[in-house]
This record gives structure tokens, C-alpha cells and sequence, in this order.
């Protein structure tokens, strides 16, 4: 049978099964806190049973609404930041290969779907509005808040050129808005305009939120069945009920993250050797990085992509300081395959190579790789994804959800919040004399001497 599966037993010279089993009561703990809604941030859960209560009727909209972009355009523009951009991105970059070539195989009418809004990088957009020069698109802004500033900026370039493109009717009937459903600068925005308005439940925050329209009508407009990639989030849903640690995946992926946060690993990396997952990697930084980095606590979770990064971290990782440990994202099967060629000769001393599949000299590198890892002192956990389609890749990111939740529990931490993030913002609006802003700028002035 297909599963996602988190195993550890290849490093039990560093950790053992029983040490994670010992964790059971504190697993059971944190999940009667998420499960009976009494643990901080419970005002933030509607991600937990999101999948099996899914709206039908908006999901019709969304199907109606991707179809009408594609029909109308070449180019989607998805404006958003952080957890309301970086799940669309994950599943794109995972399900659609090609799109890293600029391109989509074998579709009549191609739509890309590109990315604005998730940093204010002035000569990405530059050259973003001047690709979009002669062709067709509509834009997705996605905000919970409706006010946070890298989004709204590129909206308001986005939407300037649009105006000036189709004018003023026409262009109201390109702009899709993802919003709160009562507030925000956004939202009063769409009201006032008409653009045909998502919503983001109250209680789901961003990094929560790729089944919501926020990731499925993006993932939808490219041309991905959002039926199958919710079907594997409801299908990981009930398979995760338990709290048993035998039965339950994630829960054992986060018993195995507190119980080496506790002998002093600080560091996780999210290693896969398949280029297709760095977004899906970015989406889980975030996902571990804002739930659980705060009470100057939590593990960073960072994340590399082998054999790429073998030939610039691994180094670090084989023999640097041991506050390591690994996740190997290991995915059963390729899809393609790539012969190595029989050239007729054996100057490059890769003749033992010749007809052999690259995806099986892939898998031999993460073997080797885990093998040497393991014997440097990194405990290394294998989460097996049986294929990269809409229905595992949906599976894989409630995984995470709710393993990272309980992580968060665990570590004694609100895993729904994210105050820190505001300390940035505070001094940036301050330097850029946001007005009511004059007091914190003199203080930052007299303490960095400008
Ligand atoms: O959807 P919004 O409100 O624009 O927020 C985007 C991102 O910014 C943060 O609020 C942090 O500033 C994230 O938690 C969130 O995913």
C-alpha cells in the first residue's frame, strides 16, 4: 500500500525507536491540546479539519475562476508573500517541472503562472513588467492581512499596468483579490471595485493556508487538480488522527525533532535529491521557522538539495559541528526516464555507467550520501513520498501542518502566531516616515548614531 512514511531506523546508532516511543505521553499531550482545541493559538485551527469540511460550492468557484484566467490569459501575476505565496509555488515547481524552463509540456493553451510581491527586489519587477509586454494577464493578490507592504507595492504596480493596458472596466474583471473576509486595506478595495473576491478563513493563518483559496486557486488556474491535491490532504487527515506514535507518521517525525532538539541538535535540513522540491522545502522553513522560533527557542530549519549542495554544504554536514540533523525527502519513483549515453568509448571513465537510468544513480547518491551522514554523527530520518502528484504532494503538506503542530506543543510554544515578525516592519515604516512613526525613528537614530 502507497503511504508516506517516516523512518529512522537506519540511524539507530544515534537515535532508537524506543527513545522516540519514551516521548508518547508528551505526544499525547500536545495532541489533546490541537485535537481538543485548548492549546494556545486554538483560535487558529481551522487548517485541522480543513480538508474533510471543504467547501463545495467554492471549489466550483475557484475551478470557474481558474478556467476564466486561463481563458482570458497567458499570464498569471500571483502577488503574495510568505505563506500566501510559497504553497502555490511549492506544488507548481513540484507537479510542473518544465515551468523551470519557462515552459508547460503538452497543454493547447499554456498559462504561467509567475511570482511578484514576496520581496521588493526593484529590478525583478522591472524586468517582470517589461516581460509581461505583449501579453495577456490577470493578477491574484493574496493578503490575510490586506496590509502587508511588499504585496500591496506590487499591486499597486501591477494594477497601474493593467489600468493601463485594458482600462478601467476591463481590467476590474483581471483582478482576482484572496482576503480576509471583513477587514483589511485590500479587502475594502475589492468591495469598492468589484474584483471577484476569495476569502481566507478567520482561523487559518498564511502558513496554514494552502488549501484555502490562497494556494488552491493559483494551483487551479496553472492547470492542476485541486480535487486530487485536497483528496490527499483529507486522506492524510484521517490516516493522522491517532496519537498512537506506532500508527501515526508525523507524529513520530515530530517526536524524533524534539527528542534531538533535547541532546542539542539546533538545526534541521530538509535534504532532497530532487530539484523539483526546493519550493516545497522553502514552504516548510516557513511553515517550522515561524511556528516555532520564538521564547528565544525551536530548531532552524533550513534545507538543501542534493548532489548539488553535497558539492558546497556537504562538507559542513559531513564534519562540521554536530548540531545537525537531516530529513531526507526520498520519492519512490521517477518520472522520466534518462539513460546514461553508450558512447562507444570510455574516456571519462563512466563506460560501468552506459544504459543505466540517472534515477537509479540518483537513488544510489542518497543512499551513499545518508550512509556517510549517518557515519559522521547526523541522525538521519527518511520520509518516503511514494510519487510527486496533486494527491501525494496534498498528503505531504497536511503532513507537515500537523506534525509541525505538535512539534510546537511540544516545544512549549504558540505555533499559530508569529510576533517577532512585526519588529522589522516597525523600523521600516519608521525609516520610511510612515507618519505617527517620528518618536521610534529619533530612538533608532540616537541608538545607530545616523
Ligand atoms: O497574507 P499576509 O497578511 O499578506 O501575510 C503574509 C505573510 O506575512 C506574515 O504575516 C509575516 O509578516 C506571514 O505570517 C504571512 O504568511
Amino acid at each position: 500500500m502507497k503511504i508516506i512514511d517516516f523512518d529512522i531506523s537506519q540511524s539507530a546508532s544515534l537515535i532508537t525507536d524506543d527513545s522516540i516511543q519514551k516521548l508518547q505521553p508528551h505526544i499525547n499531550l500536545a495532541h489533546q491540546l490541537l485535537h481538543e482545541k485548548t492549546g494556545p493559538g486554538k483560535e487558529y485551527l481551522g487548517w485541522l479539519e480543513l480538508p474533510s469540511k471543504i467547501n463545495k460550492e467554492e471549489i466550483e468557484r475557484i475551478k470557474e475562476a481558474a478556467l476564466a484566467i486561463r481563458e482570458q490569459s497567458d499570464v498569471l501575476v500571483v502577488i503574495g508573500i510568505g505563506g500566501s505565496y510559497l504553497g502555490a509555488r511549492a506544488v507548481l515547481e513540484l507537479l510542473q517541472p518544465s515551468r523551470l524552463f519557462g515552459t508547460q509540456k503538452g497543454r493547447a493553451k499554456e498559462l504561467q503562472v509567475v511570482f511578484a510581491g514576496h520581496q521588493m527586489d526593484a529590478d525583478y519587477l522591472y524586468h517582470l513588467k517589461h516581460w509581461l509586454k505583449g501579453k495577456e494577464f490577470s493578477i491574484n493578490v493574496i493578503s490575510k492581512s490586506g496590509t502587508t507592504t511588499e504585496p500591496a507595492i506590487a499591486f499597486r504596480i501591477f494594477r497601474q499596468l493593467l489600468e493601463e493596458r485594458y482600462g478601467d472596466i476591463e481590467s476590474r474583471k483581471r483582478i482576482y483579490v484572496t482576503t480576509d473576509a471583513r477587514k483589511g486595506a485590500l479587502k475594502n478595495l475589492a468591495d469598492e471595485k468589484g474584483y471577484q473576491s476569495f476569502i481566507i478563513p478567520d482561523d487559518v493563518g498564511g502558513r496554514y493556508s494552502v488549501f484555502t483559496p490562497v494556494g488552491t486557486l493559483p494551483i487551479a488556474a496553472a492547470g492542476i487538480d485541486i480535487d486530487e491535491l485536497l483528496c490527499g490532504a483529507a486522506k492524510a487527515e484521517k490516516s493522522l488522527e491517532t496519537p498512537c506514535l506506532k500508527s501515526n507518521a508525523a507524529y513520530r517525525y515530530a517526536a524524533y525533532r524534539s527528542f534531538l532538539y533535547q541532546q542539542g541538535k539546533s538545526i534541521e535540513i530538509l535534504a532532497s535529491f530532487d530539484s523539483q522540491y526546493h519550493y516545497l522545502c522553502e514552504w516548510w522553513k516557513q511553515l517550522f521557522g515561524e511556528s516555532e522560533g520564538k521564547e528565544k527557542k525551536g530548531i532552524f530549519p533550513t534545507s538543501l538539495q542534493y548532489t548539488t549542495d553535497l558539492h558546497s554544504m556537504g562538507q559542513y554536514v559531513q564534519d562540521g559541528r554536530r548540531i545537525v540533523f537531516e530529513t531526507v525527502i526520498k520519492t519512490e519513483e521517477s518520472k522520466e526516464s534518462v539513460l546514461v549515453p553508450d558512447t562507444g568509448d570510455n574516456n571519462d571513465g563512466l563506460e560501468y555507467l552506459k544504459n543505466k537510468e540517472l534515477g537509479m544513480i540518483n537513488n544510489k547518491a542518497l543512499e551513499g550520501t545518508i550512509m556517510a551522514h549517518i557515519d559522521g554523527g547526523v541522525p538521519v530520518g527518511i520520509l518516503s513520498v511514494p510519487e510527486k502528484s496533486a494527491f501525494w504532494i496534498g498528503y505531504l503538506m497536511y503532513f507537515f501542518q500537523k506534525s509541525c503542530a505538535i512539534s510546537g506543543y511540544m516545544l512549549g510554544v504558540n505555533p499559530f502566531d508569529q510576533p517577532g515578525v512585526e519588529d522589522y516592519k516597525r523600523n521600516m515604516f519608521s525609516l520610511l516616515g510612515k507618519p505617527g512613526t517620528e518618536q521610534l525613528r529619533q530612538e533608532l537614530e540616537v541608538k545607530w548614531k545616523k
